[in-house]
């Protein structure tokens, strides 16, 4: 990408695609495409292909998309699966259609098997079942995959795709009921500590590990990406770590100064028991990962405090 190029960064108010256009913008980048899904609702091939003709961007960072946690993706799998299979359809024929010189799709690593060999490489992708909470979400983000693969294939575009592990940073969904359980956990601890409350409660047994990576991280790592390669196999982004959902509980009670206890809900779903992924590549490819969960928690938290009337309005 030149400094002058025209990229749109779809998703731009969301978690990732905030974190994008700060790094886009840190690096110099002047010439940058937003629109709101007020403006523009990715879901409608009308209202994107006029975008496209009019504004012919050369370069798309695809983080748009309907996001949610683990009850989020079980309650609602028909609006996960249409609205991101429509979005990601609509954006990536409309792109080859106008010319874009690359594009990249931002995948999740859920799709990888549920009980894949942990850490789980790219190659493990369908070699087995999906975790049934978010297969359905899952399903629409391999299709995204296989078709960045397939135009490249027959149109010769170059579009390439990263499955980021679990992420967090500003601008999260900090909704108790559709967030994932970083953002969640924060709110919980801090509305209790402000209540006085005895307890924070915690979905699941706690015995799930999970892996984190800071938002400005993941921003730094597409940038990257974009500029440095041209492959056809999909990277995974992570920072290749993992803890249990109890560790994370602990951690954010530490930094968030609650007193009190913290009470397991075994009613609620624990999905994948692990999902570390495999970063040989992407370090092969030249970049790692700079923030500690530690430092980006405290960053997270700090954020969260300055900006808490609008990061519970943005849940609403
Ligand atoms: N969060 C995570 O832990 C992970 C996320 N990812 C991937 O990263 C990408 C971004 O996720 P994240 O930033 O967390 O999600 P957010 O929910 O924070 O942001 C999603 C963005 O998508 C936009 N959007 C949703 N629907 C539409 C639509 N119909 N038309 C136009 N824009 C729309 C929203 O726009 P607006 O604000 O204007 O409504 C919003 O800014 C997704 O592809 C996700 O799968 C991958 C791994 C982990
Ligand atoms: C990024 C990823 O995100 C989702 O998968 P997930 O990793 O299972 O998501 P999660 O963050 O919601 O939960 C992680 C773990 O944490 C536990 N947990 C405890 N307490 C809370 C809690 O209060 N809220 C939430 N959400 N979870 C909690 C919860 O029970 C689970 O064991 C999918 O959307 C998937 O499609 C995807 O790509």
């Amino acid at each position: 990408m030149e400094l002058t190029s025209k990229i749109y960064v779809a998703g731009h108010r969301g978690l990732v695609g905030s974190a994008i256009v700060r790094k886009l913008k840190e690096q110099g980048y002047k010439n940058l495409l937003c629109k709101t899904s007020q403006e523009l609702d990715l879901r409608d091939k009308n209202q994107v292909d006029q975008f496209f003709e009019q504004k012919k961007p050369e370069y798309v960072f695809l983080a748009a998309a309907r996001v949610g946690g683990i009850v989020a993706n079980n309650d609602y799998p028909a609006d996960f699966i249409r609205d991101n299979l429509q979005i990601q359809t609509n954006v990536i024929d409309a792109s080859y259609r106008n010319g874009v010189k690359k594009l990249l799709f931002l995948g999740s690593t859920c799709i990888y098997p549920k009980f894949a060999p942990q850490p789980m490489s790219e190659d493990v992708l369908l070699t087995g079942l999906l975790e049934p909470t978010n297969e359905p979400y899952a399903i629409a983000k391999i299709a995204g995959i296989k078709m960045c693969e397939s135009y490249n294939r027959q149109y010769g575009t170059n579009y390439i795709s990263v499955m980021p592990t679990n992420l967090y940073g500003f601008y999260d969904n900090f909704d108790l009921e559709t967030s994932h359980v970083l953002p969640a956990l924060m709110r919980k601890f801090h509305e209790a500590k402000l209540k006085n409350q005895p307890s924070v409660e915690v979905w699941g047994t706690g015995s799930p590990k999970r892996e984190f990576l800071y938002s400005d991280d993941l921003a730094d790592a597409v940038v990257y990406l974009m500029n440095t390669y041209n492959g056809t196999q999909f990277i995974n982004i992570g920072v290749g770590k993992d803890i249990s959902i109890k560790e994370l509980a602990e951690k954010i009670k530490d930094v968030v100064g609650f007193q009190g206890d913290i009470v397991f809900n075994s009613e609620k779903p624990d999905g994948t028991p692990r999902k570390l992924v495999d970063v040989t590549k992407l370090a092969g490819l030249g970049w790692q990962a700079a923030f500690s969960l530690d430092d980006g928690l405290s960053k997270v938290y700090k954020w969260f405090l300055d900006n808490v009337e609008e990061a519970v309005h943005i849940a609403k």
